[in-house]
C-alpha cells in the first residue's frame, strides 16, 4: 500500500462555467484545482462548461498543480457526457460526486478503461451521502481492485449536511464521527483525503481554525472555494519550522551508529521508535517538496 508523498494541501473549485477562473487557475498557488461540472454549473451552463473544461484540460498549462475534473454523476442526465469529455481529455483526477457504493467506481473504471484514458488518470471518490458514511470501508476497499484507479476521497460536507440535516457548528461535532469513518477508511487503503469547504468566505478566523482542525484529525488538504483561502490553507497544512527540526534529530538519532540494533531511543527527553523516525522521514519529504515548489 503506497501513502503519497504529494503535498495536497489546497484543493481549489471553480465552476466550469467560469472562463475566468479556469484561466486564473494556472496561476493561483493551489496544489490541486477542480474544474467543477457539478453543484457550481446551473443545468443551463453543463454544456458550455463540459466544453471550456475540456478545452483548458487539454490545452495544459497548469504547471505543478493537480487538476481534477468533477463529473456529475452518472445517474443525472449529464454524467455519462461528463465522463466521456474526461476520459478523452485525460486530467490527473476524475472527481465522483455522490459515490454511495464500490460498484460506482467499479463501473467508472470500466467505462475508463473501454475509453483508453492513460493510466495516469485516477479517481477519486466524492464522501458526501448518508449512505456512503456507512459503507467508507467498503468504497475505500475498492482501491485494491486497480481497475478501479481510485486514489483518493473528498468530504463532501454540504451534501452531508443537507442530507443528513446536521448542523453545522464551531469544532464540527456532528460531522467528527464521519470525518474520522471516512479518514481511517482511507488510510487503510493508502488513499489521500482531502476535508470539505468552508462556506463562510469572509470569516476568516473560522476559516483558519477549520484549516488547523482537519490538519489535526489527519486530513492532507481541504477543499475551498476562493483565491484567498488558498493562503492560509497552504499554511496551516505544511509543516512549521519546528516539526521539521524535530523531524530530522530523530532521524539522525535513528541514523546514528549506537541507535543500531535499537528500536526505541530517547531523544530531547522523549521516547522515540522506529515508526517516529518513519513519520519524520515523511514530515522532510513533504517540506522538501513544497519548498521546491515555492522556489520555482
Ligand atoms: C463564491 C464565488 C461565487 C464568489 O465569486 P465572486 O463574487 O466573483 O468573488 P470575488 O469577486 O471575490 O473574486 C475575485 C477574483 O477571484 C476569482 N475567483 C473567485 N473564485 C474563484 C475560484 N473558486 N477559482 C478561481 N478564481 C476565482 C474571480 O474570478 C475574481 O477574479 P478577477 O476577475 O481576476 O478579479 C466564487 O468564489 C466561486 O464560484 N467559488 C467556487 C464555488 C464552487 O466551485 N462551488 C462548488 C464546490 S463546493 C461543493 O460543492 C463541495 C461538496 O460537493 C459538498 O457537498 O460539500
Ligand atoms: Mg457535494
Amino acid at each position: 500500500m503506497a501513502t503519497s508523498l504529494r503535498p495536497r494541501r489546497s484543493v481549489l473549485y471553480m465552476p466550469g462555467s467560469n472562463a475566468r477562473a479556469l484561466e486564473k487557475a494556472r496561476t493561483l498557488p493551489a496544489d490541486c484545482v477542480i474544474l467543477d461540472l457539478e453543484d457550481a454549473v446551473a443545468p443551463d451552463a453543463k454544456d458550455i462548461a463540459r466544453d471550456q473544461v475540456t478545452a483548458a484540460v487539454k490545452a495544459g498549462g497548469f504547471g505543478l498543480r493537480e487538476v481534477f475534473v468533477r463529473i456529475n454523476g452518472l445517474d443525472t442526465p449529464w454524467g455519462a457526457a461528463d465522463l466521456a469529455a474526461a476520459a478523452t481529455a485525460a486530467p490527473d483526477v476524475i472527481l465522483v460526486p455522490k459515490v454511495s457504493d464500490p460498484e460506482d467506481l467499479r463501473r467508472i473504471g470500466a467505462m475508463l478503461a473501454d475509453a483508453g484514458t492513460p493510466e495516469t488518470t485516477r479517481v477519486w471518490a466524492m464522501m458526501e451521502t448518508p449512505r456512503a458514511m456507512l459503507a467508507a470501508l467498503e468504497i475505500a476497499d475498492a482501491a485494491h481492485d486497480p481497475a478501479t484507479r481510485l486514489a483518493g476521497f473528498v468530504m463532501g460536507t454540504n451534501d452531508l449536511a443537507k442530507d443528513t440535516r446536521a448542523r453545522w457548528l464551531p469544532g464540527r461535532a456532528p460531522m467528527l464521527p464521519w470525518l474520522m469513518a471516512c479518514l481511517a477508511a482511507a488510510r487503510a487503503n493508502g488513499l489521500d483525503i482531502a476535508d470539505g469547504v468552508y462556506n463562510a468566505l469572509s470569516d476568516d478566523d473560522g476559516f483558519k481554525r477549520e484549516c488547523n482542525e482537519a490538519r489535526d484529525l489527519g486530513f492532507d488538504g481541504k477543499t475551498l472555494i476562493h483565491p484567498n483561502q488558498i493562503g492560509p490553507c497552504n499554511a496551516a497544512f505544511s509543516p512549521t519550522a519546528e516539526e521539521v527540526a524535530w523531524s530530522r534529530t530523530v532521524i539522525a538519532a535513528f541514523d546514528a551508529p549506537e541507535a543500531q540494533g535499537k528500536g526505541a531511543l530517547q531523544v530531547e527527553g522523549k521516547m522515540v521508535e522506529r515508526l517516529h523516525a518513519e513519520m519524520a522521514r515523511r514530515v522532510v519529504a513533504i517540506a522538501a517538496t513544497i519548498a521546491a515548489r515555492e522556489a520555482a
